[in-house]
């Protein structure tokens, strides 16, 4: 019989001699294209047989919508996705086509939540206007004294992986930790940490909150003007998420009202783009998202995505299935 076939759709850059090994069990393939509409001539052409797709964000076959994936050959049965996030792939499409999608939970934890704290830490201390301070030849000039986050309460929307990695990062810091999720976390959280049934209480209370939710169809600019005013009056804002998730106009008005003292953001709703009103915002924290940045990242992600190909082509299903499909029938 002859082996399943796996496209690559997109580079492996790290995990390259795993992506070898691959071979023993798949037909790996790295289809050349330089176009969406490349991309699709060559799988109708000469791939009709694929049955999984290995998939990298950023890649120039472009966003997996319901028309791409309907053009997708009919016994293709799993996309795996190279990255936690996953937006950029109409899962639910890819259900009704019978395709089953996974993607990275968990390798992107560490990088993900080291960023998180860095930018919790540069917010209250603003270490990037001091940094560009020290680096203009300004020093200590016109810098106001900043704040300490010790003590500070903060809110976490999303105790997920990424949240539980960045609750575990700020308890040296003495902070007092307030999550918020559809659910509490079972099993309970092996650190303190109280939830809060409703996002509005978490808003009221918190000192800073930091956002660890996916972008979709009921997430999308959910933060916005109603919540920003349910926030504490000189409170903080951290997003590692995804740009789309908050209301930039509405983050906006509130870092000029002063309603937010200042915010840390690694995402933006049209990256590359930031914004001018953020770039020159010397008050918050910005930065190109690198939250997986990493070797250590990247080379997870990776392992991550091939270890998904191998448990679809030996036991028919994903260890990483994204939530929208678990359980669906
Ligand atoms: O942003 C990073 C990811 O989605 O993996």
């Amino acid at each position: 019989m002859s082996k399943p076939k796996v496209l690559v759709v997109g580079t492996i850059l790290w995990a390259k001699k795993e992506l070898q090994q691959l071979s023993s069990i798949a037909t790996v393939i790295s289809p050349d294209f330089s176009s969406r509409e490349g991309f699709l001539k060559d799988v109708s052409q000469n791939h009709t047989d694929a049955f999984a797709l290995l998939v990298t964000n950023g890649s120039k076959a472009g966003a997996f919508d319901r028309s791409v994936l309907g053009s997708l050959p009919k016994g293709l049965k799993y996309i795996c996705c190279n990255g936690a996030g996953y937006d950029w792939i109409d899962v639910n499409a890819a259900f009704e086509r019978g395709i089953s999608v996974s993607h990275t939970p968990g390798a992107v934890d560490h990088g993900t939540a080291t960023t998180a704290l860095y930018l919790l830490l540069a917010a209250y201390r603003q270490f990037s206007y001091a940094e560009k301070n020290a680096r203009e030849g300004r020093f200590l000039q016109d810098f106001p004294l900043a704040h300490d986050p010790e003590g500070k309460t903060i809110g976490i929307v999303g105790m997920g992986g990424i949240g539980k990695a960045l609750a575990r990062r700020v308890l040296p810091l003495g902070m007092k930790i307030i999550y918020h999720n559809r659910k509490p976390v079972s099993p309970e959280p092996d650190f303190p940490a109280e939830y809060k049934s409703s996002l509005d209480e978490l808003l009221a209370e918190a000192d800073v909150v930091s956002i660890h939710i996916p972008l979709n169809e009921y997430t999308k600019n959910s933060f916005g003007s109603a919540q920003f005013d349910k926030m504490k009056q000189g409170s903080v804002l951290i997003n590692t998420a995804r740009g789309g998730v908050i209301d930039q106009e509405a983050l906006i008005k509130a870092l000029e009202s002063g309603k937010l003292y200042s915010a840390g953001l690694d995402v933006f709703p049209n990256e590359p783009e930031i914004d001018e009103r953020l770039r020159k915002n010397d008050k918050i924290t910005i930065l190109p998202h690198v939250g997986t940045h990493t070797l250590e990242s990247r080379y997870g992600m990776e392992m991550v995505v091939i270890n998904n190909i191998r448990s679809a082509i030996n036991d028919g299903q994903l260890l990483n299935q994204v939530p929208e499909q678990k359980g669906r029938k």
